[in-house]
């Protein structure tokens, strides 16, 4: 295909790991980070892609500053970050539909950690969009012989799947550091899909797509991996260290600390089920320890599996 010209925004691990990706098909990438030397103008001046990887606490402000600087009317927007806007509770790709309401958005997400693709290891991820052509696009422009990228036209459920599986990948983490065993961390895993289903459904997504890469496919790599930051944060939190703690060591984002908090909020408000987020919330907040979070979910009232 053609060079195309790609602001990616954000060099954090995610950032950079696209942009390699990118440059290594011989397209034209401008990285900016809030600390670098080039302005948000320059970069994003006739770029044919605008591919965010900011921290969710990031994204509401960079798109209302991209919004007052001159793009062409074709410029499609590409968002890779997993979270839920605290003030808002939209998604960065309704953040970003909102603020350039013309333009193609399209959501990035998959069983992605970025160290392995560092290290060019096969890898697959999901582009998808209301706009398929652009999603189409983005697929060419980031498909290569060690990633391979599909297209989905369910953008709200690729994106509610990466970024709800990082709440179940701490409560994963949590079992692991307890040692609980396979069985455990296996019903954990499958009752986390369910609630993700659960709640992704109420939300307008699709059932089948949280059986995609972006749902169950993230939740086998996050799950099981220690690269996964939310992972680190509840293996750390089961050898009795404290969020804080935890979190001024670890390199990079853990979004799940922050969705997990916005999530268990707006089932609360519109009566949806979270159990497992439930009690990741209250262990993040230091209201119970691993071992009673645990408790809790084994002694709920016994229920038919699917309702
Ligand atoms: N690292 C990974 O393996 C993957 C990460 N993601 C998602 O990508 C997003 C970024 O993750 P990482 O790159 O790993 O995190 P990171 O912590 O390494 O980098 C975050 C980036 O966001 C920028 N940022 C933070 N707050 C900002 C603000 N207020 N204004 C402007 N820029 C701001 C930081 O400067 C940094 O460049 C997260 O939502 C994460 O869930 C998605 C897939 C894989
Ligand atoms: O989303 C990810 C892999 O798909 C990265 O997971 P962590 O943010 O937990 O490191």
């Amino acid at each position: 295909m053609q060079q195309t010209t790609i602001a990616i925004l954000g060099a954090g691990a995610w950032g950079v790991a696209l942009a390699n990706l990118a440059t290594a098909n011989n397209h034209d990438v401008r990285l900016w980070s809030r600390r670098g030397s080039q302005t948000l103008e320059t970069v994003v001046k006739d770029a044919q892609i605008v591919l965010s990887a900011i921290s969710m606490k990031g994204v509401s402000d960079v798109a209302s500053q991209i919004k007052s600087l001159p793009l062409s009317p074709q410029t499609i927007f590409v968002t890779a970050t997993k979270g839920l806007d605290p003030k808002t509770t939209c998604t960065p790709s309704q953040i970003w539909q909102t603020v350039f309401p013309h333009h193609a958005v399209v959501v990035l997400s998959g069983p992605n950690l970025s160290q392995e693709i560092q290290q060019s290891l096969p890898a697959a991820t999901v582009v998808a969009s209301n706009n398929r052509p652009g999603a189409e696009f983005v697929q060419l422009v980031f498909s290569s012989h060690c990633f391979r990228v599909y297209t989905n036209p369910d953008p709200i459920g690729v994106e509610l799947g990466g970024t709800l599986k990082n709440i179940i990948a701490i409560a994963a983490g949590v079992c692991d550091g307890l040692h609980l065993g396979t069985n455990a961390k296996a019903a954990l895993v499958t009752r986390g899909l369910t609630e993700i289903i659960r709640i992704g459904k109420s939300w307008g997504a699709k059932t089948e797509t949280f059986y995609g890469l972006s749902g169950l496919g993230d939740l086998l790599a996050t799950c099981n991996s220690p690269l996964s930051r939310n992972y680190q944060v509840g293996y750390q939190m089961a050898a009795g260290k404290t969020l804080a703690e935890i979190l001024s060591h670890l390199p990079g984002t853990a979004e799940g600390v922050n969705t997990c908090q916005v999530l268990v909020q707006l089932a609360k408000q519109q009566s949806i089920a979270v159990p497992i987020s439930e009690q990741v919330y209250r262990l993040l907040q230091g209201e119970i320890t691993p071992r009673q979070a645990l408790e809790e979910l084994m002694l709920r009232d016994i229920k038919a599996e699917y309702n």
